[in-house]
């Protein structure tokens, strides 16, 4: 590409804006048949990574027509009492999403904290039965993240069946369930991590390149194909001459020059994560309202 080149910006606010519209559609008519939409938000100790995430959460809440309640517990808590509010939350009809915000305190073992979330309340997708929906291509509550990167990607003139895709990153919550909802789609995932020799042979091939590592200007332009699309999930705190600034993985500048499509950090995943959050926590409802009908169906009235 010559230096001129610059890739297309893909807009991430305005995808979450459309899709919010369509989650307070839904969010309403629930509301309307006595089942509002309530999500349920559990930090321990003071995490400045997700507070932006929450503050953010609060206000798509709110005009999704969701209702958030977020609740910030001490780094002292245990897990038996960090899992006996979870229990009082999965048995309480009113709420109808649990999100355990990350990072979490060392003696909290997140994994098995995050199996004691009830299925059909894993708003965040990381219970170990949405994982395996997603092996299973059977989506339902998938994690929030690699649910708006896909979801970034299917918005581009691209045929994804047999796209050759690269994903850096093999994370749990981010780069392994990017790579089972591709496959999903027919693409060809190749996952690099820190093991990998060599990433730019990888993401050279490819048609796009999702990055989730943690690691700003991970990504330069000359790791990418001419024309593929960057999508940048890395949120990176950086000082700069001006004062801190939120990047990404990616060296913006240089891979602008490649790239056919690139998402900006902030203003490419990270709001559309917080939309499919929201979209997670209304459909979880609806999921408890069909699953509650089920079961008092075949009672005597
Ligand atoms: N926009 C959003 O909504 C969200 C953004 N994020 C951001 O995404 C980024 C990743 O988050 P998360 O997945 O939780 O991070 P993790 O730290 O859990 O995972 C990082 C991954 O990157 C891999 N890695 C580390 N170094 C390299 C390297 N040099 N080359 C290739 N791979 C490497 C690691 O591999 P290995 O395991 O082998 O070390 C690991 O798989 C972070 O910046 C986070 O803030 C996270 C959640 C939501
Ligand atoms: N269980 C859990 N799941 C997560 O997915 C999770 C988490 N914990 N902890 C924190 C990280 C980080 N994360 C962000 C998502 C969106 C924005 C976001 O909305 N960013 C906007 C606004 C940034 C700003 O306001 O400056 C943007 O990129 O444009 C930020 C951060 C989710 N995380």
């Amino acid at each position: 590409m010559t230096s001129t080149h610059r890739a297309a910006l893909i807009d991430g606010k305005s995808i979450a804006v459309k899709m919010r519209a369509e989650i307070a559609q839904e969010a309403g008519a629930l509301a309307a048949e006595g089942w509002q939409p309530r999500l349920v938000s559990i930090s321990v100790g003071d995490t400045a990574a997700a507070e932006l995430y929450v503050r953010n959460q609060q206000r798509s809440a709110e005009s999704a027509g969701v209702q958030f309640e977020a609740r910030n517990y001490d780094a002292s808590i245990s897990m038996e009492q960090l899992v006996g509010v979870l229990q009082g939350l999965n048995a309480d009809p009113r709420v109808n999403g649990i999100i355990i915000q990350r990072p979490l305190p060392d003696h909290i073992p997140v994994k098995a904290l995050q199996k004691a979330v009830h299925p059909l309340k894993d708003v965040e997708g990381m219970h170990p039965a949405s994982i395996g929906n997603i092996v299973y291509n059977d989506l339902a509550l998938g994690p929030c993240t690699a649910v708006a990167a896909v979801e970034i990607l299917k918005t581009l003139p691209l045929t994804l069946e047999g796209l050759d895709v690269t994903v850096i990153g093999h994370s749990e919550i981010v780069g392994k369930p990017i790579a089972f909802l591709l496959m999903g789609l027919g693409a060809t995932v190749t996952v690099c991590h820190h093991m990998t020799r060599s990433v730019a042979m990888h993401s050279r091939a490819s048609d796009a390149v999702f990055v989730a590592v943690g690691k700003p200007g991970l990504v330069t332009g000359d790791m990418l194909k001419p024309g593929a699309a960057l999508i940048d999930i890395g949120i990176n705190r950086v000082d700069t001459p001006d004062g801190p600034r939120t990047v990404g993985d990616a060296d913006f500048q240089s891979c602008a020059e490649v790239a056919g499509w690139i998402t900006p950090v902030p203003g490419g995943v990270g709001p559309v994560t917080v939309a499919i959050l929201m979209q997670n926590a209304v459909l979880a409802t609806r999921l408890q309202k069909e699953h509650y009908a089920a079961q008092y169906a075949n009672t005597e009235v």
